[in-house]
């Protein structure tokens, strides 16, 4: 299998240099040259599979052999192996139309540790068996950081750095990573939203004189392992519903970056029988006003309950771009410079409709994210986030009669506290969760100025 960039100007690249290209050189995104379809036979074989073994499956199709079975086997065993729950992903009936997916078993409570545990492993592996430096820089809007964090924090050859916006991320988001006082760890506190964060590391990821001299490496959606990482899941939910082959299942994503929503994607390109894929995000809808309009245009930042989904500008759109485009890179390219110059790019027509076909989507406000969980808890007595709970209502507006959906639980309530008070829930916390409020704190906070940002990234990577 090769990598290409969305962007049709870097060299096809393999398995391990993907990774460590993370943005594409030319901007882009890198993608599999050719997306690998499972038969229905294979599927049926995969349903009595472990997460790991199915992990292994699907990853075999993608890393041409650069890693060795052993050496992936053990990667994969490791990063599941300090999950909460032994499924790693556990699928939690709530009624008869519908599933919740937990991904919040992992280390800390979010779904973004399904997939950097394992960057963490293989980027070790990579430092170790290729002699790479390993120098992360990510932006987060609160789950990604941590998660990013606790996957490599201590280990030898890697440092990382992760900027969160200053006070925009919830308490517990931001003393998981601030607590951290690991010597390879910096967090970098910016004035400024998750937008701004992405946007500086996009373009030093985009200086390629600076990305080489610090060897500057992904953690973020943009790079193509995390979003192969989510589509494991995926297939392993499906699966885990019997007689799913005969039913109508759509899945319900809480929606930031696209990240999430591309695995998803991707997923239903191999073969997953999924049949809709529901993008529910928050009050930020750009999401949801392109799927209705096909209109995308970054509109004004809104601080909401669900602050990990607080993004205008969602990397993965470009993936997704790509594709609605027919694969066309030269196509693909005139409408990022379009986004550059005009601010918004418009689709129409029978690209619209491919859009609608591909994803339903919502934009649930404050209130009605506080009420649905306001809801499950009464009438279920199960305790969403409020991510999970856009899920959910999502979920409510689109799963037809007769269908069964899966929602994805992406972060475990107690990370989000703040907004679940506001529901006049007390919740008790995780013991993990409840010891970080006495640890001490270390993080800088910065101006949002490239230039401040650049220069404690040269004394942290130096
Ligand atoms: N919601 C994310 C934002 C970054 O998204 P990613 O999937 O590209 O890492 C977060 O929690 O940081």
């Amino acid at each position: 299998m090769e990598y290409i960039s969305t962007r049709g100007n870097v060299k096809a690249k393999g398995f391990i240099d993907t990774v460590l290209m993370g943005l594409a050189d030319d901007g882009g995104l890198m993608v599999p040259f050719q997306i690998p379809v499972i038969s229905p036979e294979k599927l049926a074989e995969w349903r009595s599979l472990s997460f790991q073994e199915l992990f292994l499956e699907i990853f075999s199709y993608y890393t041409n052999d650069e890693i060795p079975y052993d050496a992936l086997k053990e990667m994969v065993y490791t990063s599941y192996s300090n999950f909460r729950a032994p499924e790693v992903t556990p699928l939690h009936k709530v009624n008869n139309s519908l599933y919740v997916l937990e991904l919040f078993h992992g280390p800390t409570f979010a779904f973004k540790d399904v997939a950097l545990q394992f960057m963490g492993e293989l980027y070790s592996y990579i430092a170790k068996v290729r002699g790479e430096i390993i120098h992360i820089l990510g932006a987060t809007s609160g789950d990604t950081g941590a998660a990013a964090i606790q996957g490599v924090r201590g280990k030898e050859g890697i440092k990382i750095c992760i900027l969160h916006p200053h006070g925009k991320v919830s308490k517990v988001q931001e003393l998981q990573m601030t607590t951290v006082d690991d010597s390879n760890v910096l967090n970098l506190s910016v004035e400024g939203n998750f937008d701004d964060c992405q946007k500086v590391i996009k373009e030093l990821f985009a200086d390629l004189d600076f990305k080489g001299k610090y060897h500057l490496r992904a953690i973020n959606s943009i790079n193509f392992v995390r979003i192969l990482a989510q589509t494991v899941y995926y297939f392993y939910a499906y699966l885990q519903i019997e007689g799913s082959d005969e039913k109508k299942i759509n899945i319900s994503v809480p929606s930031g970056n696209f990240g999430n929503i591309f695995s998803g994607y991707l997923a239903k390109k191999m073969g997953l029988p999924v049949n809709k894929l529901i993008i529910a995000t928050n009050e930020n809808n750009i999401l949801e006003r392109f799927v209705n309009t096909g209109e995308y245009k970054p509109g004004s930042f809104t601080s909401t309950y669900s602050p990990s989904m607080d993004i205008q500008v969602a990397s993965n759109f470009e993936r997704y771009l790509y594709y609605l485009v027919g694969e066309d890179a030269e196509k693909l390219s005139a409408y990022m410079s379009k986004l550059q110059t005009e601010g918004k790019i418009t689709i129409a027509g029978e690209a619209l409709q491919q859009v609608q076909a591909d994803f339903a989507a919502l934009g649930v406000k404050n209130q009605q994210c506080l009420d649905t969980i306001g809801k499950y808890n009464e009438e279920y007595d199960y305790l969403l986030d409020p991510h999970t709970a856009c899920g959910i209502a999502a979920y409510e507006q689109f799963n037809g009669a007769g269908e069964t959906a899966i929602t994805f639980a992406t972060a475990h309530p107690a990370k989000f506290d703040e907004s679940i008070a506001l529901v006049g829930i007390k919740q008790e916390f995780p013991e993990q969760i409840a010891a970080l409020f006495s640890l001490p704190q270390h993080q800088t906070v910065v101006e949002h100025d490239k230039d401040v940002i650049v220069r404690e990234l040269q004394a942290f990577y130096e």
